[in-house]
């Protein structure tokens, strides 16, 4: 089986069809890491989110310090210069905690949200090869939730994950050096119990929160199916009067998710019940072990010095008010671990649609999108144009060929008419000569072997005009200009309004709006005919030399197909090769080659 150089370079999806159970687990974990490490910043663009993290735990840590201990010596009634030097230091760090914060947040928000921008990028380059043969077997909704919402949830991997997890362990280490340094036994019952609230926090969340996190990525998409299902087929379901078995779908999808999101808040509740809990013991434990270390003397005053080992007043009341914070901060690091199961989720499900491609793939891809674009006038060349040899194509998944080998041979030009009755398999074989489809047999384009190009570049040469030809809710500037091999911005007026009048379209577009005709969603506001000329003038403007016709008179009426033909034939005119898909019959004098499509036995 031929493949070519991109789908061969980007590895199919990762699915429970493809895999024997091992293999799944082998193949995704490491599919899932590469999507996890493509999410994250690089550490130079998170190391401020995490500095500013830590710099802002360590002044709350310090404040509630200081502010125990400036409190307990007030009591003491020592030298006003003395308290106001404790009262600099507690304003100090009570500003310095909220502006790290501050900086943390617009720091670590930045580099994700510069990632995520780049990972979106990245997922359309995955997907577009994938379009639109091996999307089909996932829904609408769900793929949308899988793109977006997922996706999405990629922000919190860096954010609310590696930097809390970093930051906080970091500032809870010192705190707990810092503690050790008063009083070992107590820095010793602290780690003790922040390590029991771990524990706890870790099995109540894979009992409660896990699952229900895992669940609610796929709930996601099950109510965003249920919804688009609801909103795009509304006329047909209220015509046949299934609109209410339809919202009956949604309402049951979304009470699922509603009770799962209700078991994850249960879970994340739970945790902080243990971590509240722990942090009262650990305040009633730190004092009770810090007071038989507590001197009776007053600490002030000239040449005093504490008893080695013993502790003053204003010390305990630190290091009875410092957990408190510690357990705050601490708090991050549970909630982090909850984070990350819902992340990876969501990079399970976003590898499950478009695996992430190796090294050389993702060269070969940035490599295709740089090359800069074919002139968007096909340029005559010698030779055949299109050399096809034993053909077949299978559907993904599938090892079985849809129809029976065929071959032909084409010169620029010239046409063929690729017919047989409905279902034998002419999308099919269309899908394998733009690349949708991986082929076996021998295809040629300008004497290239067809394997050996990426998609974009067989793309820029062949280009699929289906049946049902998407038109966006736009103009028809916005329409057409898009397929110019400059991008947008690169077609100019009279290069699109030459391509309307090729199709025959340009005098009904002047008496609408020019090229400002709005087509409408889907099209509606113009007809299946025009919309195939629509379809056929995007063709034209492509550049590409091939053009394959996917049943263009499907939606006119057989008076009006064979003119419709005539014109978008001649539309193509001698400088371009047409592949003609129709299972209709199709005047002999329009057309000069044929080959008939006849399914594969099963
Ligand atoms: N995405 C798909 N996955 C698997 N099989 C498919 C898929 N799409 C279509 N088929 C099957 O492949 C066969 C060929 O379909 P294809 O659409 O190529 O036929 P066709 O000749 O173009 O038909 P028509 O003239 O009605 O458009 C059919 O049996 C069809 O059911």
């Amino acid at each position: 089986m031929q493949r070519s150089r991109l789908r061969a370079a980007v590895p199919a999806p990762v699915v429970a069809e493809d895999l024997g159970a091992a293999e799944i687990s082998e193949a995704f974990r490491s599919q899932v890491r590469r999507q996890l490490a493509a999410a994250r910043p690089s550490w130079r663009s998170m190391a401020p989110g995490i500095a500013f993290g830590a710099l802002s735990g360590l002044s709350a840590v310090l404040l509630i310090g200081l502010s125990a201990y400036l409190i307990t010596r007030a009591a003491e009634q020592p030298p006003i210069l003395y308290l106001g030097l404790l009262v600099v230091g507690v304003r100090a760090f009570a500003l310095s905690r909220a502006v790290f914060r501050y900086l943390e947040r617009l720091s670590s928000h930045d580099a994700a949200f510069r990632a995520l921008g780049e990972l979106r990028g990245s997922l359309f380059a995955r997907l577009e090869p994938l379009a639109p043969a091996r999307l089909g077997r996932h829904r609408r909704g769900d793929l949308l939730t899988r793109v977006v919402e997922d996706v999405d949830a990629l922000v919190d991997w860096p954010v609310r994950v590696i930097q809390p997890l970093v930051s906080s362990g970091v500032v809870v280490l010192l705190t707990l050096a810092a503690t050790a340094y008063f009083s070992p036994a107590a820095a010793v019952v602290l780690a003790a119990l922040l390590a029991v609230v771990l524990l706890c926090g870790t099995a109540i969340s894979a009992s409660l929160t896990e699952k229900a996190e895992r669940r609610t990525a796929g709930l996601r998409g099950r109510l965003a199916d249920a919804v688009a299902d609801l909103v795009a087929d509304l006329d047909v379901l209220v015509a046949f009067d299934a609109a209410g078995s339809q919202l009956e779908k949604v309402r049951s999808a979304d009470a699922q998710l509603r009770r799962e999101a209700l078991r994850a808040s249960a879970g994340t509740g739970l945790v902080a019940a243990a971590l509240a809990a722990g942090s009262g013991a650990a305040v009633v434990l730190v004092v009770t072990l810090a007071l038989p270390q507590l001197s009776a003397s007053t600490p002030l005053g000239p040449g005093f010095a504490l008893p080695p080992g013993s502790i003053d007043g204003p010390v305990l009341a630190m290091l009875a008010l410092v957990p408190l914070t510690v357990f705050e901060l601490f708090a991050a690091i549970p909630l982090a671990w909850t984070a990350r199961r819902r992340v990876l989720a969501s990079a399970a499900r976003i590898v499950e649609i478009a695996p992430v491609p190796t090294g050389p793939a993702g060269d070969e891809l940035q490599g295709a999108d740089s090359a800069s674009p074919a002139s968007a006038r096909p340029v005559r060349a010698p030779g055949a144009v299109l050399e096809v040899n034993d053909f077949t194509v299978s559907w993904h998944g599938s090892c079985t060929p849809v129809s029976r080998p065929v071959s032909f041979r084409l010169e620029q030009g010239e046409n063929l008419l690729l017919t047989g009755p409905s279902g034998a398999g002419k999308t099919a074989v269309a899908y394998g000569l733009v690349g949708f489809l991986s082929h076996s047999g021998t295809y040629r384009i300008h004497g290239k072997d067809a394997a050996g190009l990426s998609e974009q570049e067989l793309r820029r040469m062949v280009c699929l005009i289906e049946q049902d030809a998407h038109l966006f809710d736009g103009t028809l500037r916005a329409n057409l200009a898009f397929a110019h091999p400059h991008g947008p911005e690169g077609a100019s007026d009279e290069e699109i309004i030459e391509s309307l009048r090729a199709v025959g379209l340009w005098d009904w577009a002047c008496s609408r709006a020019g090229l400002e005709t709005r087509v409408g969603m889907f099209g509606e506001l113009v007809s299946g005919g025009q919309a195939q000329r629509i379809a056929v003038a995007r063709g034209l403007l492509s550049g590409a030399q091939v053009l394959i016709l996917d049943e263009p008179t499907a939606h006119v009426d057989p008076a009006a197909a064979e003119s419709l033909l005539l014109q978008l034939l001649s539309a193509a005119g001698d400088s371009r090769t047409v592949v003609l898909l129709s299972h209709l019959p199709v005047p002999e004098h329009l057309i000069q080659h044929r080959r008939r499509i006849t399914p594969a036995p099963a």
